[in-house]
């Protein structure tokens, strides 16, 4: 299966040369001309993954139509530009394996609803897992969740994407796979907070296992199962993206936790921290369907500049509750 990336930033990357394993041809479409010329010329994405030699069989260019040999296309451009990118791409009904990891803004629409909307025509899965994309791109071992609904479908992907390295673990869960990862990474950013206040383990212990439960409560209302979320798209990324300042999310948490304001540290930032996007949307979709988040509220009140003290103090104040609900 001819694979097509679109989206060259570190994830699309990291991804192409998955799919170039055994010098498979794969085309990469990047936006940034620099990225298009120093993956081809270079062999080396310098913009978004430095450092990482890449294989030669993975072409980039920077015109959607030479997407159209594609057989399947993986979707890697962050949640909010989803939407332009997949208007202009030669869709044609090929299968989109969508690896971004957020909602989007005014929609409140997971990515596999945007891409439904947009291409009905087009069968979607879902990649997401704990995936942290120098790793992946440099062949440590990684496991991730493949959603479809397709039976046949999810098997040629997972069969074409996995490598000795690289295990694909199916699930026909759409919503469920896509949520999780969308949701870690607010929770990531309230465990960088954590980190950087230096309110200790205990505290970020604690914000993982109610982050989860939270996490659960809106996946279930949504659709989604718990024994997905108790899986690699969802408890195994929140796992690793709140235990590493790798994550991005993580790391603009500890500059909130810091006292640092949201707007100057998310200023001049070339790499994305899906997070900060995410975290007012899905506080409203939660809302939206009577789902309580205190987690998710408290994110979005640090990122609009509520200091870190009164946010903490107004978390730990409220009511007791049994830990089921
Ligand atoms: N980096 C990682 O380790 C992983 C990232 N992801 C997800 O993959 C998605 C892409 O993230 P990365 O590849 O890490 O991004 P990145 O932070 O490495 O690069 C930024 C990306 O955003 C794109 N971009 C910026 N402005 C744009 C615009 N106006 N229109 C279209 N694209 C625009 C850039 O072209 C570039 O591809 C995100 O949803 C992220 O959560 C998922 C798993 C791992
Ligand atoms: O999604 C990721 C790992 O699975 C990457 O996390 P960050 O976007 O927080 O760096």
């Amino acid at each position: 299966m001819r694979i097509g990336v679109l989206g060259g930033g570190a994830w699309g990357t990291a991804l192409a040369q998955v799919a170039a394993r055994g010098d498979a041809p794969v085309t990469l479409w990047a936006r940034e001309d620099d990225v298009v010329a120093s993956v081809n010329d270079a062999h080396e994405n310098r913009l978004f993954l430095p450092g990482v030699p890449l294989s030669p069989s993975i072409r980039a260019t920077g015109e959607l139509a030479d997407l159209d040999d594609a057989e399947a296309l993986l979707v890697v451009v962050p949640a909010q530009f989803l939407r332009s990118v997949l208007v202009a791409a030669p869709v044609a009904g090929r299968p989109l394996v969508l690896c971004a990891k957020g909602i989007e803004a005014g929609t409140r629409k997971l990515v596999a609803e945007v891409s439904r909307e947009l291409h009905p025509d087009a069968p979607v899965a879902v990649l997401s897992g704990p995936t942290f994309a120098h790793e992946v791109a440099k062949g440590l071992p990684t496991a991730v969740t493949l959603a479809c609904e397709d039976e046949g479908l999810r098997e040629a992907l997972a069969e074409r994407l996995a490598g000795p390295a690289f295990r694909t673990y199916g699930s026909s869960d759409v919503a469920g796979a896509e949520i999780g990862g969308a949701v870690k990474n607010v929770l990531a950013i309230a465990c960088g907070v954590v980190e950087g206040a230096g309110l200790g383990l205990n505290a970020r212990a604690a914000l993982i296992a109610r982050g989860f439960a939270e996490m659960t409560r809106f996946g279930v209302a949504r659709g989604g199962r718990p024994e997905t979320l108790a899986g690699l798209s969802g408890l195994g990324d929140l796992v690793l993206t709140c235990s590493s300042i790798n994550s991005r999310n993580f790391s603009l948490g500890v500059g909130l936790g810091q006292g640092k304001a949201a707007v100057e540290l998310l200023a001049d930032r070339r790499t994305v921290a899906e997070g900060a996007a995410t975290a007012p949307v899905l506080r409203e979709a939660a809302q939206a369907v009577g789902v309580d988040m205190p987690v998710t509220a408290a994110v979005c009140a640090l990122l609009e500049g509520a200091p870190v003290e009164q946010v903490v103090r107004s978390l730990l104040a409220r009511p007791l509750r049994e830990e089921a609900h």
